[in-house]
């Protein structure tokens, strides 16, 4: 369903366990360095947390398994985003009292609960993205606000690894099928070509087991240029 034989195999059958093998067989628990931060270094949101469903678990597993093998890397997930830019374009910056805005609800699980992974080779960015229950529109399914947010932020990180620093100038999202809040989403994007400082990307969210195309997105993003107001390039750190 997917367009990687690499992820196709994740879809279907799911998990490969059901909820009632996953009420006998609880979640195992994971090791503290799998839970904690580094010393001295922000915290990593991008990892397991108690409010994880056996879907998202058994799927954050199975794409750290693909990993290993070197074509994918997980990206970690900070709440300020100065904490995603590397040290040296940090210098001379303040600190700001600033959030991501997908980071700005801090209770576990009820936010926005994701995590990103980057296949560089293939320019494409997979999320895995569980709403939780502040993320609600009509009831018991996400607003679509969140889902173009998580949209844009995958579609976004895609842009910056292929492109360095972007903003988006274009998003058009077609909304199929409501996503059902605590539910688990891929929200798969790609980048499809590039022109000049202009990036064009596209994007379907599906769910677990590919059976449902939950929504579809293009974006345009374009590259920052350097020689434009520094206003402009201030407002995007
Ligand atoms: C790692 C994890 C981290 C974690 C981070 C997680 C990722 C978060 C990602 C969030 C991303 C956002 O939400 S960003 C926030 C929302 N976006 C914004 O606020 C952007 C507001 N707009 C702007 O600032 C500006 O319009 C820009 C930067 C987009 C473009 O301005 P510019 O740089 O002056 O570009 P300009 O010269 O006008 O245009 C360049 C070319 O693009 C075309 N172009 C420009 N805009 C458009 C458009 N809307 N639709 C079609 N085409 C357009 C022009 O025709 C031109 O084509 P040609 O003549 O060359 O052919």
């Amino acid at each position: 369903p997917l367009r990687s034989a690499a992820v196709g195999p994740l879809l279907s059958g799911s998990s490969g366990r059901s909820r009632r093998d996953a009420a006998a067989h609880p979640v195992p628990p994971r090791s503290p360095q799998a839970l904690c931060s580094q010393p001295g270094r922000p915290k990593d949101y991008a990892l397991p947390n108690a409010s994880w469903s056996r879907d998202m678990l058994d799927l954050y597993d199975r794409f750290l398994a693909m990993t290993k093998e070197g074509l994918w890397k997980r990206i970690p997930s900070y709440n300020n985003v100065l904490d995603h830019i590397p040290g040296k374009a940090l210098r001379g910056l303040p600190s700001r009292d600033t959030r991501l805005f997908l980071r700005s609800i801090e209770a576990e699980g009820v936010g926005f609960e994701y995590v990103m992974f980057l296949n560089s080779s293939e320019k494409r960015v997979v999320c895995l993205f569980q709403p939780g229950s502040y993320l609600e529109g009509h009831p018991g399914f996400a607003h679509g606000g969140s889902i173009a947010t998580i949209i844009d932020s995958t579609i976004g990180s895609c842009a910056i690894f292929v492109a360095g620093r972007v903003m988006t100038a274009n998003l058009s999202i077609n909304y199929m099928s409501p996503v059902p809040l605590g539910s688990v989403v891929l929200v798969d994007s790609k980048v499809d070509k590039v022109e000049g400082r202009k990036v064009f990307l596209s994007c379907k969210v599906q769910s677990v087991d590919g059976g449902t195309l939950h929504a579809e997105a293009t974006a345009l993003f374009i590259q920052l240029d350097a020689t434009k107001s520094q206003k402009q390039q201030a407002s995007c750190q």
